[in-house]
């Protein structure tokens, strides 16, 4: 579950307009916080029972004050609200979103000296790469296959947010993962971006000559520290897969392409169960001996606790240098941020992330998505950790995701470039709802 998806709770409880006349209009009724407020799915009177007051309004609309509503009214006043929408965004949900102008700050209570000295805090990274991998790791995983134009958009959106490196897409083949069919299309539409790098994923020589000639400028190659999900993920056993990629490897350092290895199943596989770290070692020298700047280690299932997670990372410092280690986390059983805290006090400096927790794994039953972005961001602004990514542009991404171009249900992002449908569905429950009050 990400930020976007939370239901309000009592922490969560500030519902403020951020524009200026309204928020002096409210603190003219009383109301002292105010904060940002984003939230998804129809909205409860209850939940607004804060104390405070909930607040709706149209930025277009001059009764813009009337628009407001005490909590009172807020009980009965809910089922045709106005809500206030912010004029870049798209989209009209009865009672779907609430669009902030303000990030949402995260806020640390140390000094940067005090957090240097702390026992607990010294080791975090003053700086953290995060590596978004949503375009590819989240769109791999979707049942409907989202259109390249859409694709190319989240690309784009994801850069300007700061992030400074956006996994693109996969040039594997398109019968395994139909999702990514178009990687040429994706990374020809992509060249002009500046910013950020935008890696792709290359199971073989076959893909690596597709993703270079379609204007790929960094590589990526993906072993597993399971032999049976190296099968069921790549069709290979680990030692054939790992022939494959020195074949790749040495490609791409003829045309000094840099190439990051993957290893999935780090602490835990859906067939075997617990890896042991030596496992994981193997493959990480494997990778770091052909020439692979940077080693991902992903817990593709999301069954790590800290409790494997230490271990694991301990024996692979052993062989792989900190600065080139990356850890990758799913969020199946919530334990991924705890992972990246002690990733982070471990002093590893890179982390993938995927907006709004997208992903799962085609070839992992059950697992569900990558660790969100905006969660992580949040984290590391809270731990004073810079990352370059600007949390507002992230929200209004993920926003877009969830009302224009997608809409999140369940933990599954269904394409459905219908803001037409669901307002028209909207419209019509409405109406259904109104019918039936008045009846
Ligand atoms: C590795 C292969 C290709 C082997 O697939 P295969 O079927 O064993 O290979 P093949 O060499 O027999 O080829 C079969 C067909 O695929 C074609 N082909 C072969 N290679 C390519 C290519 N590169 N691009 C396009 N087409 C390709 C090839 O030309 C042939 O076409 P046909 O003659 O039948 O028409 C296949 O198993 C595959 O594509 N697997 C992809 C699996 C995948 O993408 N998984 C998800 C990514 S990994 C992941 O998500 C984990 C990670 C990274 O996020 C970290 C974590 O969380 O753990």
């Amino acid at each position: 579950m990400s930020l976007s998806d939370r239901p309000l709770t009592p922490s969560r409880k500030i519902i403020g307009l951020l524009e200026n006349e309204g928020v002096e209009w409210w603190r003219s009724l009383g109301s002292k916080e105010f904060a940002p407020l984003l939230f998804f799915g129809k909205m409860e009177p209850g939940k607004l029972s804060n104390g405070s007051y909930a607040c709706f309004s149209n930025h277009k609309n001059t009764e813009n004050k009337r628009a407001f509503l005490s909590q009172s009214q807020a009980k009965h006043g809910l089922q045709n609200f106005s809500f206030y929408q912010a004029p870049e965004t798209m989209g009209n949900i009865n009672g779907a979103f609430y669009m902030p102008h303000h990030h949402y700050s995260s806020q640390h209570s140390l000094s940067p000296e005090r957090i240097i000295n702390h026992k607990l805090l010294g080791s975090i990274p003053e700086s953290v790469t995060i590596v978004e991998v949503g375009p590819r790791d989240g769109l791999q995983n979707e049942k409907e296959i989202v259109p390249t134009a859409v694709k190319v958009e989240l690309i784009k959106m994801l850069v300007s947010s700061g992030l400074p490196v956006v996994e693109a897409t996969s040039f594997v083949s398109p019968k395994w993962i139909p999702q990514l069919a178009d990687a040429k299309d994706v990374v020809s539409a992509i060249q002009g971006i500046v910013g950020s790098r935008c890696p792709v994923l290359t199971p073989n020589l076959k893909g690596f000559e597709a993703a270079v000639s379609a204007g790929a400028k960094e590589v990526a190659i993906f072993a597993a520290a399971s032999e049976s999900f190296s099968q069921s993920n790549i069709n290979c056993s680990i030692k054939d897969s790992l022939a494959r990629y020195r074949d790749v490897a040495l490609a791409a350092s003829n045309l000094s392409i840099p190439i990051r290895g993957y290893i999935s199943c780090v602490v835990g596989c859906p067939v075997e169960g617990a890896i042991p770290p030596s496992q994981v070692v193997y493959v990480a020298q494997e990778l770091l001996n052909m020439g692979c700047t940077e080693i991902s280690l992903g817990d593709t299932i999301g069954v790590g606790t800290p409790g494997t997670v230490i271990p694991m990372l301990q024996a692979v410092l052993e062989v792989v240098p900190i600065e080139k280690l990356a850890v990758h986390f799913h969020d199946t059983y919530g334990q991924a941020l705890s992972n990246i805290l002690i990733s982070l006090q471990m002093g590893i400096r890179t982390i993938d992330s995927s907006v709004s927790g997208l992903g799962g794994c085609p070839y992992a039953k059950g697992a569900s998505g990558n660790v969100a972005t905006e969660d992580v961001v949040y984290m590391l602004n809270g731990l004073g950790v810079k990352t370059n990514v600007d949390l507002r542009k992230l929200i209004y991404c993920l926003q877009t995701l969830s009302t224009g171009v997608f809409v999140k249900c369940n933990g599954i992002v269904k394409n459905m470039l219908v803001v037409g449908r669901m307002v028209v569905f909207m419209a019509l429950l409405h109406s259904i709802l109104a019918i039936y009050c008045h009846l």
